[in-house]
């Protein structure tokens, strides 16, 4: 079986989509689509431009149309698109009609599954009017809760003669068992597009399929609950923050250290100015790898020491965050253990009892609840509610990935941010 190699240029800006389509096809990308957001954002310009520079390659307009099929496909096809693309929820009349009008135009009509649950009894009717292919797609929005496409692949393949194809986080590593899946036509968007060498990534999906093996990678794959432990290290506040719609962090506690990173989930306790009592038994109730959020009133005396830090070592602890004052700042910092906090100060008071552990804080308005998330590094502290860790964490993942192909932009052509990002163009009108 021949496998199609497709890459997504789902790109806002037709420069960037441009050089990523150039290295891709260097790499050994067969086909090009000129991705949903790029047709959204330039038109049916952004498919003229690129069969103006591959006349010779396969193009895909990814329209995702939904109605007034046989306009959209007769748009497509002038513009220079050898397939388009219509929504398998769309209206059965929708779908003949592209298919219709692709007949005409001289195109052939893909349909995307990326939202049908009925689709395992449609798909004989899809290939029956005519489909060239019936794509299994999982949402990107759904891929931040860790859904991949292989189950429905699995079971569509075996259902239809028409070439299914693939989209929804693909990358060097899962891409053998798409195609062991039954997928023919693979469609990779952030894998390539969001790489720092665009030409390599692709180079490696392609040895993956022709060498039939897993080649691993570290980016571009989504996390489940159970791996975001092993993500959130590799991030920093700044993706978290704005993976997640630019969420606040805490703010007005400081890091003792730079160079500083935190992670784990909150054992959180409440306690009064100076009284370390609740902070140091939170030390014995905590597991390996959490982190200790203490709300001291923010004030002193300090309510956390060198011997505190010494026992949450013993634990394997990750950090500790005090509202409040911390002292022996000169040994902590040489133990190297992770402490954020409000300030710094010689007296500790004494240890009295009072408070709680395990119950929700507010720390500078933010929540925090017992086992949320806490990711700390020089920029702060951001809280990451442990019911939507997985999705915060895969946003964070994207933006993170995202930077590294912008940061290899602007090096590698020598421009600016404004340039690459085409920022003068995005402003708010
Ligand atoms: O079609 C796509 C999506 O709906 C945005 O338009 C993507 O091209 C498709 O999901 C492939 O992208 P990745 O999931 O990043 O590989």
């Amino acid at each position: 079986m021949t496998v199609i190699l497709q890459v997504a240029l789902d790109f806002v800006d037709l420069h960037r989509a441009v050089r990523v389509a150039k290295e891709s096809v260097e790499g050994g990308v067969d086909w090009l689509e000129i991705g949903t957001p790029l047709i959204k954002s330039e038109g049916m310009n952004a498919i003229r431009h690129m069969r103006s520079l591959f006349p010779h390659t396969t193009l895909v307009a990814d329209m995702k149309t939904m109605d007034a099929g046989r306009a959209e496909m007769e748009m497509a096809a002038k513009a220079g698109a050898d397939i388009a693309v219509v929504m398998a929820d769309a209206q059965d009349s929708t779908i003949r009609e592209c298919i219709e009008a692709g007949k005409n135009y001289g195109i052939k009509i893909c349909v995307d599954c990326i939202h049908d649950a009925e689709i395992e009894e449609r798909a004989a009717d899809i290939e029956k009017w005519g489909a060239a292919c019936l794509s299994v797609h999982t949402a990107i929005d759904d891929q931040m809760r860790g859904k991949t496409p292989f189950a429905v692949l699995q079971r569509i393949s075996g259902r239809v003669k028409i070439p299914v194809a693939v989209a929804g986080g693909i990358n060097s590593e899962n891409v053998v068992d798409a195609v062991h899946a039954g997928a023919s036509i693979i469609i990779v968007g952030g894998s390539i597009t969001k790489a720092r060498n665009a030409k390599a990534a692709a180079e490696s999906i392609k040895s993956a399929i022709l060498e039939n093996r897993k080649i691993p990678t570290t980016l571009f794959k989504r996390v489940a609950r159970e791996e975001v432990r092993e993500a959130l290290v590799k991030l920093s506040t700044a993706n978290i923050s704005d993976g997640s719609h630019r969420a606040q962090g805490i703010t007005e506690l400081y890091p003792l250290y730079p160079d500083i990173k935190i992670a784990g989930n909150a054992v959180t306790v409440r306690t009064y100015p100076g009284d370390w009592a609740k902070p140091v038994e939170a030390i014995d109730l905590a597991k390996e790898g959490d982190v200790i959020v203490i709300d001291a009133g923010g004030a002193g005396p300090a309510v956390w020491g060198e011997l505190a830090t010494h026992s949450a070592l013993q634990k394997k602890i990750s950090g500790v965050v005090v509202w409040g004052a911390v002292r022996d700042s000169a040994e902590i910092r040489k133990l190297k253990f992770p402490v954020f906090t409000r300030m710094v100060m010689p007296s500790a008071g004494e240890p009295k009892g009072f408070g709680e552990i395990n119950i929700p804080l507010s720390l500078s308005g933010i929540r925090i609840n017992p086992g949320d998330w806490i990711l700390g590094d020089d920029d702060g502290l951001m809280v990451i509610p442990l019911s939507e860790a997985d999705v915060w964490v895969n946003h964070g993942m994207d933006c993170l990935e995202r930077e590294n192909r912008i940061r290899e932009e602007i090096v590698s052509e020598k421009s600016s941010l404004g340039k690459v990002m085409d920022v003068l163009k995005w402003e708010r009108r």
